[in-house]
């Protein structure tokens, strides 16, 4: 397995994270000389910062952040569900109006895996890995197959939603891995209540 993904939704037990420790105030004096172990995985950092992300968004119902992580582990794209440069969304509807699609956020919302992999600050996201909240729609799906992503980490979905079921039918087809991390829920359920 891939060293970034180890540890995926393991969250270090308190042994784990203090194995040197005896419980003693001794522990106190001088501080610790041994390193911190109680550290969050690469996993937990990057979907946390994919839920503070989601923060950033004005969609009054369902708020959606990305993270595009390189194989260094670095952060090389963010995004949120929003509307486009230049459309004031406080202009554009934000109702879920299906009839009448026009005066529904669903004619102009950009999803957030797609400015993600839009705000991207590195020349190409090719092999990378995109930890998002939400499971992408296919429209979504078409742009991260296209960029050369090769791994999705999500924290909820919509599995009887046609988009969602035709990203997973793309997905199977390119080889795209994607990975359920509802472990996440608690994490971000933390940040959002920090908000
Ligand atoms: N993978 C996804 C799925 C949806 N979004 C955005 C699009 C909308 O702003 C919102 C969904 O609204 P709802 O139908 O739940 O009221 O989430 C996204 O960014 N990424």
């Amino acid at each position: 397995m891939n060293s970034a993904i180890r540890g995926l939704g393991e969250t270090p037990t308190k042994a784990e994270r203090n194995p040197n420790s005896n419980g003693d105030s001794n522990d106190d004096k001088g501080g610790p000389t041994t390193k911190r172990t109680d550290f969050i995985t690469w996993n937990d950092y990057f979907m946390a910062v994919a839920c503070l992300a989601s923060q950033r968004s004005k969609d009054p119902n369902t708020q959606v952040g990305a993270v595009i992580v390189n194989e260094e582990n670095k952060i090389v794209g963010t995004g949120y569900n929003g509307m486009p440069n230049g459309c004031s969304d406080d202009e554009l509807p934000w109702g879920k109006d299906v009839d009448n699609y026009l005066e529904s956020k669903y004619a102009y919302v950009v999803h957030a895996e797609m400015n993600a992999i839009l705000n991207k600050n590195a020349s190409s996201v090719k092999g990378c890995r995109l930890y998002t909240v939400l499971f992408p729609c296919n429209e979504c799906a078409k742009l991260i197959i296209q960029a050369g992503i090769n791994h999705v980490i999500y924290i909820h979905d919509k599995p009887n939603k046609p988009e969602m079921q035709a990203a997973r039918i793309m997905f199977d087809k390119t080889n795209v891995k994607y990975t359920s991390a509802m472990k996440y829920s608690f994490i971000c359920s933390i940040i959002l209540a920090t908000f």
